[in-house]
């Protein structure tokens, strides 16, 4: 048994997988099950906050069509018909337990800016206290590539410390992650207990096999990194399990737990800069500069060799190794236009360069940090 006695909110995550047949419609009995596990726990006193997918999906079915469409605008269009049905249908059967439901659609940029998250996470308690189901999804209707989230376990990874839950579950329509995708080798072990997401573990994750499906195991694997840094636990299982959700939350040994035992926790700060904010550019290093950063130092300006992207002081910016590895996040102390000119320069020479020196450090140790796989 697992103890979870720690959780008093959790968010549910519904893949596409496990809201539609094989046809692509979507299928009410599956949800009615999984709707009425969901009001089991919220009698039991846990608060719970759903995050769905199957838009598009949906809109396949409403429209009849067996393939999803290549062309972003229909993908668009696919979202608005399908979210609209989709919620008729979530608010038919969440009303058979007397339950009630709110519609939330989000993109990347409402996690940017600090003014917009807190009047999410306002909105989100709010909802709440009202004793309905925020149903969250993102907004693929308006969502462009540079405010895309782009799938629903990297969103509700980035929501749990909005609504401070404990446990995120993916609802998938597998039975957790095991060591190759079981649909291409059917050898593959399920692995039950996972204590820190590394490489190795990473390597297990391929992508989906299903057309509905985004991410595959890709995109759980980062989810639970995201909620494991933030000391919050995650689990996949099985949406074709009629009792998995009440299983699990009963400690039931079921699915694929990551408990994050073994890895780090960041505070709320370094966990903003590191996955809830989107980066504005870029610096790459040298060699030096990556071995130094590993230890925590600040960002020097002499171990800077290029800057891409056009950034202000105060942004958010990647520092990447010539390889393109991804070393840390952090905030910089000067613009893209200063970092061309003082780029590869001592700090002692910054003020004879820009006239001014506000700081030695491009990226000061207190706002870096430092990606971990
Ligand atoms: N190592 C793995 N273990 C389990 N499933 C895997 C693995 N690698 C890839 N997959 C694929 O990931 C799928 C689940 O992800 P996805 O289709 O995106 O579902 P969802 O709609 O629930 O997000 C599985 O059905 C399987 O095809
Ligand atoms: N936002 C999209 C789903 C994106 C997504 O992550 O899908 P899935 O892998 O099925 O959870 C939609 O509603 O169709």
């Amino acid at each position: 048994m697992r103890n979870l006695e720690h959780v008093k909110h959790v968010i549910i995550k519904i893949g596409s997988t496990s809201l539609c047949n094989e046809d692509g419609q979507l299928d009410k009995e599956r949800i009615l099950k999984l709707i009425q596990q969901i009001a089991i726990l919220k009698r039991k006193g846990l608060k719970v906050t759903l995050v769905s997918s199957g838009a598009i999906s949906s809109g396949m079915g409403v429209l009849n069509l067996s393939e999803k469409p290549k062309e972003i605008s229909k993908k668009q269009a696919l979202a608005a018909i399908g979210q609209a049905h989709l919620m008729q249908i979530y608010e038919d059967l969440f009303s058979l337990f007397h339950l009630k439901c709110a519609q939330i659609l989000l993109n990347h940029d409402d996690f940017d800016h600090r003014k917009r998250l807190m009047n999410l996470s306002y909105a989100l308690s709010s909802i709440l206290d009202y004793d309905v189901i925020p149903i969250i999804n993102e907004n693929d209707t308006l969502a462009v590539d540079e405010i895309k989230v782009g799938d629903n376990d990297t969103l509700s990874a980035l929501l749990l410390p909005i609504v401070d839950a404990q446990l995120l579950v993916l609802v998938s329509d597998i039975d957790g992650l095991y060591n190759d995708n079981p649909h291409t080798n059917s050898n593959a072990k399920l692995l039950s207990d996972i204590e820190l997401v590394d490489d190795k573990i990473m390597n297990y994750a391929k992508d989906s096999s299903s057309q509905f499906g985004t991410g595959g195991m890709v995109t759980k694997l980062r989810a639970a990194k995201i909620v494991n840094d933030y000391g919050g636990d995650m689990a996949i299982v099985n949406g074709n399990n009629e009792t998995a959700l009440i299983d699990l939350l009963e400690g039931k040994q079921i699915g694929t737990y990551f408990s994050g035992k073994a890895g780090r926790t960041l505070s709320a700060r370094d966990h903003w800069i590191m996955y809830r904010s989107s980066p504005k550019g870029k610096v790459i290093v040298d060699d030096g500069a990556c071995e130094a950063l590993k230890t925590h130092t600040s960002l020097l300006p002499k171990g800077i060799k290029e800057v891409e992207g056009s950034f202000m002081q105060g942004s958010i910016i990647d520092v990447l190794s010539f390889k393109g590895q991804l070393i840390a996040r952090g905030i910089t102390n000067y613009s893209s236009d200063e970092l061309k000119l003082i780029k590869d320069h001592h700090s002692n020479e910054i003020e004879s360069i820009l006239h001014y020196k506000d700081y030695d450090e491009v990226i000061h140790a207190d706002n870096l940090v430092i990606n971990k796989g």
